[in-house]
């Protein structure tokens, strides 16, 4: 019943031509009450070009890993394992070891990243003009074509430029706040932008109008996009492959398509059942059971095992590894052969 020859012990799936990688990334906070285990061995592979959907509930470790991938995890938090960054031409960049000025230097020209809840951080005092014009001198820029990637960028997003560069921030919408900090995170012209909950803010419209905008910029500048958000609606229908996050680490990764029509983690098929979308009719959507996570006490075995319709004996003692699912998709469950009769989902999304 338990398939553990096919659980595999091995660095992580190969994709093609990595942008990023990241091994057994793990980050740690030491507090009163014990140390605190927030992201959970973490391995992946990023490709050029590709975005990367990253979902999971609140608390479950998807800000520390964006924040692991630019070593910007806020003190004192302990970030171990390894982030190795693979420039167009050059050599490869080992992330987690760089001086502090070779960091600053990979954020924003290299790997830019839009913070959770970023859009308070813009200086009240200051226009929006004068954040790119201090981010170009910090750098060491050229002012004037700055300025004019400046407004190609703002004007990209739909946003009249001139009228941006000099406003407050209290003077332009959330939704125009939000795609001028996009611009902003894109004026040293970075290979990859990281964006921790970019639109949870804003109206479904505006949110869905961004990632449209999103998609056109990620064409015409190349990007790799790593894109992380607690809504599975609005990451699925984005992102090219989903890494679901499930108690600070990742449950299961694969393509997008692939988990949304028959996710093989008991926690997605949960997730997706108990998220609110057009398919489902309401009455059928079921609030996920059970306590979240505590980092401070993992339960042994599986993660997940506690809250799991499959969890049994084996699942308490044993931590699952990846197992494959197909080529390109893996889960961390001994049971996921069985996870679609346990958890069925109500739209009827097992077309493989
Ligand atoms: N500065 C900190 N010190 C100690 N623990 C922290 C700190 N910041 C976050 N944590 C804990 O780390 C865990 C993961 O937090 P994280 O912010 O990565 O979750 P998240 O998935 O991004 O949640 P959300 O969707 O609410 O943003 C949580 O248990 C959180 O309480
Ligand atoms: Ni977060």
């Amino acid at each position: 019943m338990v398939n553990e020859a096919m659980s595999v012990d091995r660095e992580s799936r190969s994709v093609e031509d990595p942008i990023l990688t990241i091994r057994d990334a793990n980050v740690r906070f030491e507090m009163d009450k014990g140390a605190s285990h927030v992201l959970k061995d973490v391995t992946v592979d990023i490709e050029r070009g590709e975005t990367l959907g990253v979902v999971g509930e609140s608390g479950s470790g998807k800000s520390m890993f964006a924040d692991t991938l630019l070593d910007a995890v806020v003190e004192p938090g302990v970030v171990s394992g390894e982030v190795t960054y693979y420039p167009e031409d050059g050599d490869p960049v080992d992330v987690l070891n760089l001086k502090p000025w070779e960091l600053r230097e990979l954020r924003w020209e290299e790997i830019s990243m839009v913070f959770q809840g970023a859009m308070s951080a813009f200086n009240p005092t200051m226009r929006i003009g004068e954040h790119f014009d201090e981010t170009l001198e910090a750098h060491g820029w050229d002012k004037d074509e700055g300025m004019e990637r400046a407004a190609q960028l703002l004007s990209d997003l739909h946003l009249e430029p001139n009228r941006m560069l000099d406003s407050f921030p209290h003077e332009v919408s959330g939704g125009q706040k939000q795609r001028a900090l996009i611009a902003l995170s894109l004026i040293l012209e970075p290979d990859v932008l990281v964006m921790d909950e970019p639109t949870a803010a804003l109206d479904l419209l505006m949110q869905r109008s961004i990632l449209n905008l999103l998609y056109d910029l990620r064409d015409k500048y190349g990007l790799t996009l790593v894109f992380i958000s607690h809504d599975l609606p609005i990451v699925s229908g984005f992102a090219d492959r989903l890494a679901v996050m499930y108690a600070f680490e990742f449950a299961e990764v694969g393509p997008a398509e692939e988990i949304l029509g028959g996710a093989a983690h008991p926690y997605t098929r949960a997730l997706l059942q108990a998220t609110p979308n057009l398919e489902i009719p309401l009455e059928e959507m079921r609030p996920i059971e059970g306590e979240s996570p505590d980092p401070v006490n993992h339960p042994d075995g599986c993660s997940y095992h506690p809250r799991c319709p499959l969890g049994d004996e084996f699942c308490t003692t044993e931590d699952p590894g990846f197992y494959d699912v197909s080529d390109d998709h893996e889960v961390r469950c001994h049971y996921w052969e069985e996870a679609d009769e346990a958890v069925p989902l109500s739209f009827g999304g097992e077309g493989q």
